[in-house]
């Protein structure tokens, strides 16, 4: 059973959704990836948001740039959370991607992470996160992997000042 969709407007997103992709891999969730455009394939927008729930996705990370609309019209077809990623462009270095997937109306909420892999990174992580809810495996590797960037960061070291 697939729990997570990764989906993103076009293949050049993947430089930056291979982030989610490899995080979901490292937990073990699993998860599809799939090019969908608002823009360029509504009918198939319309199809992957009708029966994401039936497939039984728990949750879509979806990646856009530019005028990013595509975690916003999945969010309007189905119920499921949505995770949005802006994905940098190549103008406006992803801050239309941004306001684009941010500013919602009310009623039609898509959680949205910060611009590139880190936001690619966070929303996967998230997901986790809310997988974990009600899995103990999912939640003891998550707090593992906490463990682990603390103590990372704790045994970084900075050069001397000469
Ligand atoms: N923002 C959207 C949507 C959408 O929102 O439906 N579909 C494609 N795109 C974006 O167009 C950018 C350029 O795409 P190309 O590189 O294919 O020209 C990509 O970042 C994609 O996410």
């Amino acid at each position: 059973m697939i729990d997570v969709g990764i989906v993103m407007g076009s293949n050049s997103d993947w430089e930056v959704m291979q982030h989610a992709a490899r995080v979901l891999k490292d937990f073990g969730v699993a998860f599809e990836t799939r090019v969908v455009s608002a823009h360029r394939t509504p009918d198939l927008l319309f199809e992957y948001a009708e029966t994401a729930e039936a497939r039984g996705l728990k949750a879509i990370i979806a990646g856009a740039g530019g005028a990013a609309h595509l975690p916003g019209m999945l969010a309007a077809k189905t119920h499921l959370p949505v995770l949005g990623v802006p994905v940098p462009s190549k103008y406006l270095r992803g801050e239309d991607s941004l306001l684009s997937i941010v500013q919602m109306p009310k009623g039609i909420p898509v959680a949205t992470f910060a611009i590139g892999e880190a936001g690619a990174a966070n929303a996967a992580l998230f997901a986790v996160a809310q997988l974990a809810n009600g899995n103990p495996q999912l939640a003891e590797a998550l707090k593992a992997f906490r463990e682990k960037q603390k103590q990372t960061v704790l045994a970084m070291a900075l050069p001397e000042v000469q």
